[in-house]
């Protein structure tokens, strides 16, 4: 997929079974919006093939939109339209849609059902949009960034909404910067970078398919992560996950160790709390990508 000479996604392969939670992964501008919207039919990809529910869903769109619901990254209801009225039409363009009161209930709508889109808060929008994307009964759902700007009580109820849906058989696809939703959620993770995947596995299979410790230490905000770098053996990776917070990932040995805590003392700082861990699926991450998620 092109848009004029930006290669958004080049040689993408990816394969999604149906029940399952498939999430995408990847740093900002790796190509996960661009690939979803491919398979949601809008946009037509200058080569490659895709099929969704065994369908073309640009020239068989048609077949398709019925049987597919869609979460946007953003947008997707008209600015003046009230929230309930919208669901009630969404609702009414749908054969045997969801009780649409029920949903209202459900995603804790309630209190701004009167209130047009352009007037909710981020988190208000995700609800709505969610509530648009699953109100015709989907079989198949894609979720664009589902909990991006949701607060933590409005997240979870997210998280227990998408595992139910897996268990009335919808398959879902959604992408994510959240590890933990990765994790917590799917069954499937292929992480995205430059417009292909360059992993792919249980969340559990991709976090042990690297190297088997990282790194963590605290020391001062700001080091010269580049620097550190430089130290360590090639392919070693460093990165200041929150000021102060580092995390290396790569062959840990003891030597390592202590080439950052020699490191550190050359930059009159302590290494505190070094300790040595087990990777975790965002370490993984880390290690593939050089990029920090968020
Ligand atoms: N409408 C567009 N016109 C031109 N370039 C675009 C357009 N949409 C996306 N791109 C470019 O395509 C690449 C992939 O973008 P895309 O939005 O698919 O990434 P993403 O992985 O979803 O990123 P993010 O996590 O930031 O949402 C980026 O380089 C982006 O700048």
């Amino acid at each position: 997929m092109r848009y004029g000479d930006v290669t958004a996604v080049d040689g993408l392969s990816l394969r999604v079974a149906r029940g399952t939670v498939t999430a995408i992964l990847g740093p900002n501008g790796a190509g996960k919006t661009t690939t979803i919207e491919t398979c949601e039919g809008f946009r037509t990809p200058q080569s490659g093939t895709v099929r969704v529910l065994g369908l073309d869903p640009v020239a068989e769109g048609h077949l398709l939109r019925p049987r597919v619901g869609v979460m946007l990254q953003s947008g997707g209801a008209w600015s003046g339209a009230r929230s309930h009225e919208m669901l009630h039409h969404i609702a009414s363009l749908h054969a045997h849609p969801l009780d649409v009161d029920l949903l209202i209930e459900r995603l804790d709508m309630g209190s701004y059902g009167s209130t047009p889109y352009r007037r909710l808060s981020g988190g208000q929008q995700q609800r709505l949009s969610l509530a648009m994307a699953i109100v015709g009964r989907p079989e198949l759902l894609f979720l664009d960034e589902p909990t991006a700007g949701l607060d933590p009580a409005a997240r979870r109820s997210t998280w227990e909404l998408i595992a139910e849906l897996r268990s009335s058989g919808v398959t879902v696809v959604l992408t994510t910067h959240f590890m933990d939703e990765a994790e917590a959620l799917s069954d499937d993770v292929h992480i995205v970078d430059g417009g292909r995947v360059i992993a792919s596995g249980t969340p559990q299979a991709l976090a042990s398919s690297g190297s088997e410790n990282t790194v963590r230490f605290t020391s001062s905000p700001g080091l010269d992560v580049v620097d550190l770098m430089s130290a360590l053996p090639h392919d070693t990776k460093v990165d200041e996950v929150t000021p102060g917070a580092y995390v290396v990932a790569g062959a840990v040995d003891p030597q390592l160790l202590a080439t950052i805590a020699t490191w550190c003392a050359a930059q009159g700082v302590f290494t505190e709390s070094l300790l040595v861990e087990r990777q975790t699926l965002e370490d993984r991450f880390l290690e593939l990508t050089g990029k920090a998620l968020r």
